[in-house]
């Protein structure tokens, strides 16, 4: 598979018949995705581990002349699929088993993991939609750094893509807030067909939960330009989580809930629910992060399913994936880092070297790096083996640097991009 950067010619001149029959595909991306990182270091390991990263993605003209066209129809759904290119690899080799952070060392073979080292280098990423416009989608909940090919979208649907949904019928649909929704009677859920063995109907599963979320900030600002708009954040100096604080909610499964209800994905983000390179659900993980203004978030509630019961999840996954020892870290901020943030202005403020792009205010980037370090973003040999317990990384505008300690971790500095390439240069 040929990945083609930004093609001039059409994505039917690439693809032949004959191409597709023979696996010799030319991938002509959708799109390149503008996100809130820069780089792999401190990138989420899943979308669930931070609900407020986010990014676009502005459909590629020379894949559909009127990108419009092709998204028309995509605003209905919460949830879409993003299927990319792991540009930033390095190199295509991989290794039939690999080391997922979750195993802490141990190995398992790549396709049991969602390790970015893998033939054809293909992520797949589920991404909350905020908005779209013209031809950019804005996302939030993302694991994708600045520049990655996306190769396609697709969306998501619960009754296709959750075998916790095999067998059920939605027998009624609404229309809520544009939004497609659709229910299940009692009755409905009654039938699910138990088809995990006896012991594991009767292990704790992590439940599928809403949260709804009230970011009014789906408002993904699109242009000043649109775009820019949403780069820009005007409104960065509410606390757009303040309000968050009095709307979300977050519901654990019931055999009575909505269908809709359970369409929407876990929107894990802020309840650690992290997910691993290798992992590929998340383990519920206490929170860190409740101690501060964000103790709203509340991690999702497992629940025990009695044998016989009759409310039964029909996926499982291996105990390495929830059993984890990945820490849920304790996060800290000297005064110092904290008033750091707190320099950074909305976009279009004469000092644009400390405008946010994407975070909407100092509250919600203290927020996002909470949720991150909390997840222990540091690759198993950095963890065991590094004496360097300094860890560097970038969100949005902003370079963070901090230290770990045991079960903490520390951010000793929040400075403005451009500002800390200026340090790096002049040492
Ligand atoms: C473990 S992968 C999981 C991605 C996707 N959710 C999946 O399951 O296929 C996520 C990590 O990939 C890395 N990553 C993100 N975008 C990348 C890119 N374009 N190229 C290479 N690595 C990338 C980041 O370090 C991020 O933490």
């Amino acid at each position: 598979m040929h990945s083609q950067k930004r093609s001039s010619g059409s994505w039917s001149e690439c693809c032949t018949r004959s191409s597709l029959e023979s696996g010799n595909i030319v991938t002509i991306p959708v799109g390149y995705i503008d996100s809130c990182f820069s780089a792999k270091n401190g990138t989420p390991r899943q979308p669930s581990v931070c609900r407020l990263s986010r990014a676009c993605l502005t459909i590629n003209k020379s894949v559909f002349n009127n990108p419009e066209h092709c998204l028309m129809g995509l605003e209905q759904f919460s949830h879409i699929w993003i299927l990319f290119i792991f540009h930033k690899n390095g190199h295509l080799s991989c290794k039939a088993k690999v080391q997922p952070p979750r195993l802490n060392g141990a190995k398992t073979g790549v396709f049991s993991t969602r390790s970015p080292h893998r033939p054809n280098a293909i992520g797949l990423t589920l991404a909350k939609l905020e908005k779209i416009e013209g031809g950019t989608i804005y996302l939030s909940g993302i694991d994708m750094i600045r520049g990655t090919p996306v190769l396609d979208i697709k969306p998501y649907i619960l009754e296709y893509d959750s075998p916790q949904n095999a067998d059920l019928s939605a027998n009624t649909h609404n229309e809520q807030d544009g939004k497609l929704e659709s229910r299940y009677s009692q009755e409905a859920v009654d039938v699910t067909h138990n088809w995990d063995a006896p012991d594991k109907l009767q292990s704790s599963k992590t439940r599928p939960c809403q949260s709804q979320d009230t970011f009014s900030g789906s408002d993904c600002p699109v242009s000043k330009s649109n775009r820019d708009k949403y780069l820009d954040r005007e409104n960065s100096n509410k606390t757009e989580l303040g309000k968050a604080e009095c709307n979300v909610q977050r519901v654990d499964i019931t055999p009575a809930m909505t269908q809709s209800q359970r369409s929407h994905p876990v929107t894990t983000a802020d309840t650690h629910l992290s997910q691993d390179t290798g992992g590929t659900v998340g383990e519920e993980k206490s929170m860190s992060i409740q101690h501060e203004q964000f103790s709203e978030f509340q991690p999702v509630q497992e629940q025990h399913v009695p044998a016989g019961g009759n409310f039964t999840l029909s996926s499982s996954v291996p105990p390495w994936v929830r059993n984890s020892s990945v820490a849920n870290l304790q996060v800290r901020f000297t005064p110092h880092s904290e008033a750091e943030i707190k320099q950074f202005k909305a976009a279009g403020s004469p000092d644009a070297a400390k405008s946010f792009r994407y975070c909407r205010s100092p509250e919600e980037m203290k927020h996002v790096i909470t949720t991150i370090l909390s997840a222990d973003p540091r690759s198993v040999y950095r963890r065991k083996q590094c004496q360097d317990r300094l860890f560097y990384f970038t969100v949005d505008t902003a370079h963070i640097t901090c230290w770990f300690g045991e079960e903490f971790v520390e951010v000793l500095q929040v400075k403005p991009l451009e500002a800390s390439r200026d340090a790096a240069s002049s040492v």
